[in-house]
Parts: C-alpha cells; structure tokens; sequence
C-alpha cells in the first residue's frame, strides 16, 4: 500500500548551536490526498484556554471586513485629476490603516491570470516525483524551490502548505541553475507574462503611495533599480485539512518585501488569508479578479514607518483547497535604503538598513512569534 509517509521535503537549517541540520517535511498534499480524518502531530498547534493573548492565541474573532479597494485605472488617469485625487485619498487611508488594499481596475488581461491559473493548477496535479523531478535545485539560494518552509526545529509546528518559489527578476537571476518547473511547459512562460504587468503596477503603486504620503513622487521608487530590482514569486497550494481548528495554512508573519502583490484563483476559495488588525485577527476577501497588495518590512523602513507591515497569516479549510500567488517586489540586495526624513519626523526611529543585510536577519531568525525583524532596522528608544 502506498503510503503518504514516503513523501517527505528536506529542509535544511542552522539550529540554535549552529549546527548544520536537515529535517524531513511531510508532503501536505500527499497527506490530505489519503482523505485522513485526523491531523498529523507535526501539523498541531498546542492552544491553551488560558492564553488571552490574541497575538499568540490561535483563535480568530469571527470578524470580516473588506479591505478598502482602490481603481488602478483612477490612480493612472493623470487627465481626471479628480478621479485620481479621490483615489489616492483612498490608497492612503488603506495603506495607513491596515497595510493592505484591494485593487481593482488594474488592467491585466484575465487571459493573463487565467494563464497562472492553469499553469498553477497543472503542476500541483502532478504526481510528488513528477513535481520534483520538474523542479530543479537552487543549490545555496535561500528559502527557493519546492516544498520548503522556515522550518528550524523538530518541533515547532509545520504549515499546512505546499509551496513552489522562484526568482522571476532580474533577468538572469537564476542563470545555470534549473529551477523553473519544466512542466508544463509554458509555466515560465505564464508566470512572467504575470510579472511583466505587475511589475508595472507596483511601480505605479510605489509612485502613488509616496504622493498620497505627500512625498517627493520617486521617493520610493528611486530604490528599485529597473535591471537589478527582484522579483520573487511564490506559488502556496493550502489543502483541505482534516482540522482546521489546530493547523494553519501559513505562520503569522510580516513580509520581508516592499510590496507583495496577491492573487487567488477560484470564488469558493475566497477565505483563509486574516491580517491582525488592532489585535483582532480579521479574514479578509477579495474577488478574484481584483488583486490584494501589502506593504512589506522593507516599506515599512523607506517610509520611515508611515507605513507598517501587517502581521498576518493564512488559515485552513475543511472541504476546500485554495492557492494563491504572492509577487515580492524588493530593490536589489545591495541596495541601502534610506528612511524619508522630513521635517515631521523628529524621532528618527528607522535607520538606513542594506537590504540584503535586512533579508539575511529576517531569514536567520524566522519564523518568530510576534513582528521582531523589523527592530533589526530600529534605532533603540532612548
Ligand atoms: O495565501 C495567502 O493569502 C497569503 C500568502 C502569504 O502571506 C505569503 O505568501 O507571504
Ligand atoms: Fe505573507
């Protein structure tokens, strides 16, 4: 008989001596394709009745809301200077107020997200070996390729997620190393038809946040060099689980990017992201044709913390998959940003941080239990 257990992803890892460790992660997708009723111990979050702490505690408010959703068109239509005004009144309060926001009326072809779709869903139905053989190695480049999560432990609890990563830019990124899956065929090919027109939305994106924030309009912008900027991609698959009261898809965290851009497919499939908004965790939705954005630590720093980071994770469903694509959009690793100082900003909270530098701290130190990285690129209260 065939059994789940036989599927397993290495993760390799320092542990807390610096010894070099690698630790076998249970496939998720071979799990739940055996139709188990109960979870796997690997896969459970110990929740205490006592911990009042909605930070830490497992259970979500049962509260909804809709994130507020910003028309790209307006925020492009330069000649409708009222149109756009209105609209970048609304990216501000989004932006201020949760760290995320839905936009609407971006322009990309539904072919084009159709075309992710497809590609998305034809990989996830291959067989494990065939999605490994399809999938080559990123030798040393972290936290890339099939499978992996920031596991550090034998113990801490794992995601329910099985996932897929790679560099899109810059061009060359990944020259030499085979890490586009080869099937099916056209994936690379669907996957940077996406990027190309996203790349120009979160330009856009950057220039309009900076100008609804009063900015100088390239203030943001500047540190993204066209030829050197990245743009990593991550395909996350969360199947059905057998207890979505005990798992979760996703650990909370920030990311460590400027801005994330998101994508879901499928209407039934709306729920599972949930973002901590004054200490409640809220799900949030938003319809499939639209796309969520997020700012990312490395905003968070430039904007000198006018914008934050939302803390946020990913829970699971009982009778329903789900997969969504997250683009990272981050200047180059040599880049070193600056925080926007002005006049107002008399407590220089945020310091200028390499961004390679700030991507190392985060990956060393991940998967943390509350927002902690971002201190990496503080300057220590007095
Ligand atoms: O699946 C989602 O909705 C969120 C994914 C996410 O937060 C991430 O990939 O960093
Ligand atoms: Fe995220």
């Amino acid at each position: 008989m065939e059994s789940s257990d036989n599927f397993f992803h290495e993760a390799s890892y320092l542990d807390q001596e610096g010894q070099f460790r690698t630790s076998r992660v249970p496939v998720v997708q071979e799990i739940a394709r055996r139709g188990i009723k109960h979870l796997p111990k690997r896969f459970a979050r110990v929740y205490s009745q006592h911990n009042r702490d909605p930070v830490t505690s497992f259970l979500a408010d049962d509260v909804s809301e809709f994130l507020p959703s910003v028309s790209m068109a307006n925020l492009r239509a330069r000649f409708k200077p009222e149109d756009r005004a209105q609209e970048l009144a609304k990216l501000a309060s989004g932006a201020r107020a949760w760290g995320m926001f839905v936009i609407k009326d971006h322009g990309v072809p539904w072919s084009v997200l159709q075309g992710v779709r497809d590609v998305v869903k034809e990989f996830f139905g291959l067989s494990f070996e065939e999605k490994k053989a399809s999938v080559g190695s990123y030798v040393s480049v972290d936290n890339m390729g099939y499978g992996r999560n920031f596991v550090k432990s034998e113990d801490q609890p794992l995601d329910w997620i099985d996932r897929v990563t790679m560099k899109a830019a810059p061009a060359g990124a990944t020259q030499g190393l085979h890490v586009w899956p080869q099937r099916p065929a056209n994936f690379r090919h669907a996957i940077e038809q996406y990027v190309a027109e996203a790349r120009s939305i979160l330009n856009d994106l950057l220039d309009a946040l900076a100008e609804a924030l009063l900015l100088e309009r390239h203030a943001f912008l500047q540190n993204f060099d066209p030829n050197e900027s990245e743009i990593n991609v991550r395909v996350n698959y969360y199947p059905p689980c057998p207890r979505p009261d005990l798992a979760l898809g996703l650990t909370p965290h920030s990311d460590a990017s400027a801005l994330t851009l998101l994508m879901q497919f499928d209407p039934g499939a709306a729920g599972g992201l949930q973002v901590l908004k004054d200490m409640k965790w809220v799900s949030v939705t938003w319809p499939p044709e639209a796309l969520l954005v997020n700012v990312g630590d490395l905003l968070e720093i430039m904007s000198n913390g006018r914008l934050k980071s939302p803390w946020h994770r990913v829970v699971t469903q009982m009778d329903i998959d789900r997969f969504s694509v997250a683009l990272f959009y981050n200047p180059s690793p040599q880049t070193e940003i600056e925080p926007i100082r002005d006049c107002s900003s008399s407590d220089e909270e945020y310091k200028k941080v390499v961004v390679g530098d700030y991507l190392q701290h985060l990956y060393k130190i991940s998967p943390t239990m509350e927002k902690e990285a971002i201190n990496f690129s503080k300057t220590p209260k007095p």
